[in-house]
């Protein structure tokens, strides 16, 4: 059986990257060590410890983004309180796109890395690989 959704996955991606701060990925390198910004890593963590991260970058499990920046949720996480820029991203920009478009629905202030890790690693962004990759 084939299924006939309402919308495909690519038109909600389009309509999310057509409202919300997308930001390529030579800006946010530059951006890296500033001490105003937050990367944050949407990324399942097998992906994180497979491909590797972006230093310093924070982990948040796609999952969790609507639960952690919500101060009234019982799984709010501190970080999102503080007063920074917070940039999302995730391997091709997809994921990224459909959640800051949400979290900008809640009402909190986000921008997505337009291309994802992917471009990150190829354009010469530095990448933590974890010790236990290495090895494998
Ligand atoms: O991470 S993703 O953009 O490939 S869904």
């Amino acid at each position: 059986m084939t299924r006939t959704l309402k919308t495909s996955v690519a038109e909600m991606v389009e309509a999310a990257r057509a409202r919300i701060e997308e930001i390529e990925t030579p800006d946010a390198i530059e951006m890296l060590g500033d001490p105003e910004v937050v990367i944050v890593d949407l990324r399942d963590i097998r992906e994180r410890e497979r491909m590797g991260y972006i230093p310093g970058s924070f982990h948040c499990p796609r999952g969790m983004a609507e639960f952690w920046v919500d101060p009234d949720s019982p799984y709010f996480k501190d970080i999102f309180a503080k007063d920074k820029k917070f940039v999302f991203h995730c391997a091709s920009g997809w994921r990224s796109a459909l959640t800051v478009a949400t979290l900008n629905d809640m009402g909190f202030p986000a921008a997505h890395l337009k291309e994802g890790f992917g471009t990150w690693e190829k354009q010469g962004g530095p990448v933590v690989y974890p010790e236990t990759d290495r090895t494998k």
